[in-house]
């Protein structure tokens, strides 16, 4: 077995005026102690400094020797400080770059994983940013000239759950119809990569659901599923991967949590989302999966509210480092 570095993890510092600095600063004190969750968050040191002991950091290298005793920040240059709770424009090149510095340190290897803050993508848009979120631009990000881009894929984990979606931030008309048997084949075969990679699952069963109630109900109410869904869960069985027919959206996740499947691959965003999220909101992690690099986030958003009221909870960050820390040691054993 080879030798393998632990580096520390990327935290982008997310929309500085939602709840991502107060969780970062919550989640280094609970980590502290913990050496192997390092990290370092790329922002301005002025969101943390007031609060509690910092010390700016010019290379990565240097965030796991004082991550106990200060928080280590590599800054960000000319950002406006924004009220917590008012969301300010000017700061969207900074949100944006911060994004972009963690990807390329995890790319080079000076970091093991990103771990994101929230974002409020619209707030981005007016700086030319042209993705409907983190997924699909972390994933251009990784794209390289002498490969076919990455194909990003959304699980979010939580409540005893790994739900995989098939289709993320397009209007709900939209995404019935950009289910295709080939895009639904290579999302298994990406899920059934990851649960291995991963998670360490290493014969994962893995569930469709339908798209229509009852799955259907034999194709009486609709077709999808006969036409698109099990096709390719035929084609995938075919080359090994223990994946189900659809089965009925309201009953696979009770099914799952009964151990019969290791993770489901949800049809449209809210399917998938609303169990993770209201099981366990504040255990939930978001991840990507099918990208050369290792990415968690908390599964919340900005939280505008609860960060002007002082009362932002760091659960699922935390989660989300560890489970980036996870995914990465386990990534690196099955290298
Ligand atoms: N990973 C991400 O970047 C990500 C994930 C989800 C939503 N978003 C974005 O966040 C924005 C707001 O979305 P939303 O209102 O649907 O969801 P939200 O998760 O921000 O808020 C939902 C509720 O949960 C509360 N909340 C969220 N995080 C909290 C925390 N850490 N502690 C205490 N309370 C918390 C909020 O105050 C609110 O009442 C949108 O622009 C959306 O696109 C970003
Ligand atoms: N769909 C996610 C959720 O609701 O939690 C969220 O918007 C985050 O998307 P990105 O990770 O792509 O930013």
């Amino acid at each position: 077995m080879s030798k393998t570095v632990t580096k520390p993890l990327a935290l982008t510092m997310g929309d500085p005026a939602g709840v991502g600095p107060q969780i970062t600063m919550a989640a280094w004190q609970q980590l502290r102690d913990s050496p192997e969750h390092s990290f370092f968050v790329i922002g301005a040191p002025e969101l943390y400094a007031p609060h509690m002991a910092v010390e700016v950091i010019s290379h990565p290298d240097d965030a796991s020797d004082i991550f106990r005793k200060a928080l280590p920040v590599l800054a960000l240059a000319n950002m406006p400080i924004p009220a917590l709770g008012e969301p300010n424009a000017d700061t969207a090149p900074a949100i944006i770059a911060a994004i972009e510095t963690a990807v390329s340190l995890c790319l080079d290897g000076q970091a093991d994983a990103i771990v994101t803050n929230p974002i409020n993508k619209a707030l981005l848009y007016g700086a030319g940013f042209k993705h409907p979120g983190h997924t699909e631009f972390i994933a251009a990000l990784c794209a390289s000239e002498s490969e076919a881009p990455p194909q990003p894929v959304m699980l979010l984990t939580g409540g005893g759950l790994r739900v995989a979606l098939a289709t993320i931030h397009a209007p709900l008309r939209e995404a019935c119809d950009a289910l295709t048997t080939p895009a639904l084949v290579s999302l298994g075969e990406i899920v059934s990569t990851a649960m291995r990679q991963d998670f360490g699952i290493f014969d994962p069963q893995i569930a469709f659901t339908g798209l229509n109630p009852h799955a259907g109900e034999g194709g009486t109410i609709g077709r999808e599923e006969i036409d698109i869904i099990n096709p390719a869960a035929e084609q995938l069985r075919a080359v090994g991967i223990n994946m189900s027919d659809a089965r009925s959206a309201d009953t696979v996740f009770a099914e799952a949590l009964t151990g019969r499947f290791d993770a489901i691959i949800a049809m449209t965003h809210d399917q998938g989302l609303i169990p993770v999220k209201t099981l366990d909101f504040w255990g939930g992690v978001n991840s990507t999966l099918g990208l050369p690099i290792v990415r968690t986030s908390p599964d919340h958003g900005t939280g505008y509210d609860a960060a002007a009221q002082g009362n932002a909870r760091p659960d699922s960050l935390i989660a989300a480092i560890k489970q980036a820390r996870l995914m990465t040691d386990n990534r690196k054993r099955t290298a």
